[in-house]
């Protein structure tokens, strides 16, 4: 993989392609579409490009067309589009920015400015990069945080009422962590968390998201997965995490786990039952796996 910023050439004219990558060749890896389908196509696949440059006029699907469906599209409305087009009036210019559009460059092409505006581009579109990715991730550990763990839990919660599936949680605890801290000091105790944390995210599938949820607190969100492979996976993990000895710290952790029971519970709720489920682990004399307590068994205690 290389470190070169991806660009999206979409014109229907190979002359105009042909100056475009003159231009941005040496700085840019370059994906090249001569129509507005495979701009969608290309647009979705990786690597996923971080700039697109769009002719207006071409068959079929015109360059507004393919703008309005990108913004549409979650997975590509992120990625900013600038129109490179012969259509240079006012009226073009402004519903080409109305449509989202980050600039909007008029022909002939000049390359020179060409090469200038596309650079701005691409330094603020890494720069949202890096912001949105700081947002959303824990700094310790590089795992997902709290805050990204709970909007991607609605999502999946939501998608699951909508059409079926299951998801299971997993919350982990690690014991006697503020042991750790105490006899060997918080550097070491942060080296612990990172090989925690390294376990977690080694052991788990892509689409599954790990995330650092507070201290010493981690949750594992399990896509397809009933709670009898749940069961499996944690008694996996903690076996994994039992093995490790970081810098020759032995250390545990307490699971609890539940599945989403589909019929109106939320994902709070959810998290509340494997929550309450460490809790039972913690009592059980920690280092094992607790199955949460199900909605029913909850209303007969
Ligand atoms: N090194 C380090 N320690 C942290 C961090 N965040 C929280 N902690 C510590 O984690 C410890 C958590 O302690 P407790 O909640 O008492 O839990 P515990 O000692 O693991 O006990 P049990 O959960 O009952 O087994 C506290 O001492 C916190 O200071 C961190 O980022 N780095």
């Amino acid at each position: 993989m290389s470190d070169k910023a991806t660009i999206l050439l979409v014109d229907d004219t190979r002359t105009n392609i042909e100056l475009l990558a003159g231009c941005l060749q040496k700085t840019y890896n370059l994906k090249v579409a001569m129509n507005g389908k495979r701009c969608l196509e290309l647009a979705e696949s990786e690597p996923v490009p971080d700039l697109i440059l769009l002719d207006v006029i071409m068959p079929d699907m015109d360059g507004y067309d393919v703008c309005r469906q990108l913004k549409d599209n979650s997975s590509t409305k992120d990625i900013p589009i600038m129109f490179v087009t012969g259509k240079d009036s006012d009226e073009d210019e402004e519903l080409g920015l109305q449509l989202g559009a980050v600039d909007y460059i008029t022909k002939p092409i000049r390359p020179a400015i060409v090469t200038a505006r596309v650079g701005t581009q691409v330094i603020l579109k890494q720069q949202s990069d890096t912001l949105r990715s700081m947002a959303l991730h824990d700094q310790l550990t590089s795992l997902f945080n709290r805050h990204y763990l709970i909007e991607a839990a609605n999502s999946k919660v939501a998608r699951i009422k909508r059409h079926g599936g299951t998801l299971s949680l997993m919350m982990i605890d690690i014991d006697y962590f503020k042991l750790v801290n105490d006899k060997f000091g918080h550097q070491a105790g942060d080296t612990v968390l990172r090989a925690v944390a390294s376990v977690l995210s080694s052991g788990s599938r892509k689409e599954d998201v790990v995330a650092r949820f507070g201290g010493e607190e981690f949750v594992v969100l399990l896509d397809d997965c009933s709670i009898l492979d749940a069961d499996d996976k944690a008694e996996q993990l903690r076996s994994l995490i039992e093995q490790l000895i970081p810098e020759g710290i032995s250390v545990t952790a307490s699971f609890g786990i539940a599945e989403l029971d589909p019929d109106g519970e939320t994902f709070e709720h959810l998290l509340a039952r494997a929550d309450q489920a460490v809790y039972l682990a913690k009592e059980q004399g920690r280092n094992c796996v607790v199955q949460a307590k199900s909605e029913l068994d909850i209303k007969e205690d």
